[in-house]
């Protein structure tokens, strides 16, 4: 996996200062763009985690893709819609947070990864994990909910990395990321790496795998996804980022004992029939159908089943973020449809494809080499 750091950089004690230099100048310079002073400004407590980062990291956080003529060219945070323009203010009342109200680039704009999941509680984990493994001022234990004043979702800061949680389905996240993605445009990121971190069931690989998905498809294995607008079917591509894929399984060939694979993914809009489960309240179908059904997807590569990925693939890759998703499975559908884990096992399975995202964000902020 290629490092963020250059070349001349990567055998070198880190600067001091050339990060927080970079975020300090970056936030000030989306500051003075503000057209107007925001009524409130939410109390920006991460100068001195963006400090102790920039002593552990002292480079620039990302890896720039390089243009002709040696030019860096980043990668902003795409919105495809020609009314945001002319809003004189956006509020982004699932995550209680606003253009007006909120000083949204010096609050987010040194945003590199975005983590999501369905559950708030997992999240909040993994935030307090990843201001760990950065090693950050604090244990984290006292980490503020962002979005405390809504209880839809709940998102963290951990210095470069924010945590956010998306709920179940596709209705879900997809309102989670039209407001999510707002939010990095107006925070001006650029070069924001996007991963789901989730749980989910596998065809025919063993408990406790991470997948991590080539392909997203839908319940007939392909890779599209289909919303309505007005009264329009629009089919969307479902693709992901390879390169970050591959990144990702190379990372997870240095964790021991989590066995990793890439393979696709299929989203459904239900939990029970949707996933050809024969335990719901419902169930319209014979034991034989369901396996035949699951045989068939398995020999259409997919080894896993959740609820979200294909529209999160579908709106990342056209708002221009890189992005990916990576889940445990929790059980083997060929076996089972109840999940029977101890809290036990499912917490240790729900940390392993946390365990994955944060080696590779610690690789990607060139901090590895100097924390392990
Ligand atoms: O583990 P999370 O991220 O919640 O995702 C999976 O778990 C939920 C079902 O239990 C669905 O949302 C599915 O996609
Ligand atoms: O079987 C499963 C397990 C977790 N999440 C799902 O969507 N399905």
């Amino acid at each position: 996996m290629a490092s963020i750091l250059p070349a001349s950089n990567r055998s070198m004690r880190p600067d001091k200062n050339t990060y927080e230099r970079y975020t300090q100048t970056q936030a000030q310079a989306q500051t003075r763009k503000l057209k107007r002073k925001p009524r409130s400004v939410w109390r920006w407590r991460h100068s001195a985690e963006r400090c102790l980062l920039s002593r552990a990291c002292g480079t620039r956080l990302l890896k720039h893709t390089v243009a002709p003529r040696g030019r860096i060219r980043k990668r902003s945070v795409y919105v495809k819609n020609p009314y945001l323009e002319g809003m004189d203010e956006d509020i982004l009342y699932h995550l209680d947070l606003g253009t007006k109200t909120h000083n949204l680039p010096a609050m987010f704009g040194d945003v590199k990864f975005v983590c999501v999941g369905g559950s708030p509680n997992r999240m909040k984990a993994f935030a307090q994990f990843m201001h760990k493994e950065l090693r950050l001022e604090g244990d984290g234990e006292d980490i503020e909910d962002i979005c405390a004043g809504t209880d839809r979702y709940c998102m963290f800061k951990t210095g470069p990395v924010l945590s956010v949680s998306h709920g179940m389905g596709i209705p879900s996240i997809s309102i989670m990321l039209h407001e999510l993605i707002k939010l990095l445009h107006h925070a001006r990121c650029c070069d924001v790496t996007i991963i789901r971190i989730g749980t989910s069931g596998g065809i025919g690989i063993a408990p406790g795998s991470v997948v991590i998905t080539d392909t997203a498809v839908d319940s007939f294995f392909k890779p599209r996804f289909e919303q309505v607008i007005l009264d329009n079917v629009v089919t969307r591509s479902t693709e992901l980022d390879k390169e970050l894929a591959n990144d990702l399984f190379n990372c997870s060939r240095e964790i021991p004992n989590v066995p990793t694979l890439i393979g696709h993914t299929m989203c459904t809009y239900d939990f029970y029939e949707g996933q050809g489960r024969l335990d719901g309240a419902l169930c319209s179908f014979s034991r034989e159908k369901k396996l035949d059904y699951l045989k068939r997807a398995y020999r259409a590569g997919v080894r896993n089943i959740e609820m979200e990925s294909t529209v999160f693939a579908a709106m990342c890759g056209l708002c221009g973020l890189r992005a990916a998703v990576v889940c445990v499975t929790l059980l083997d559908r060929l076996e089972s449809d109840q999940i029977n884990l101890s809290h036990d096992v499912l917490l240790e399975y729900q940390q392993r494809p946390q365990l994955l995202i944060s080696n590779f964000i610690k690789k990607q902020l060139g901090l590895c080499d100097q924390m392990s």
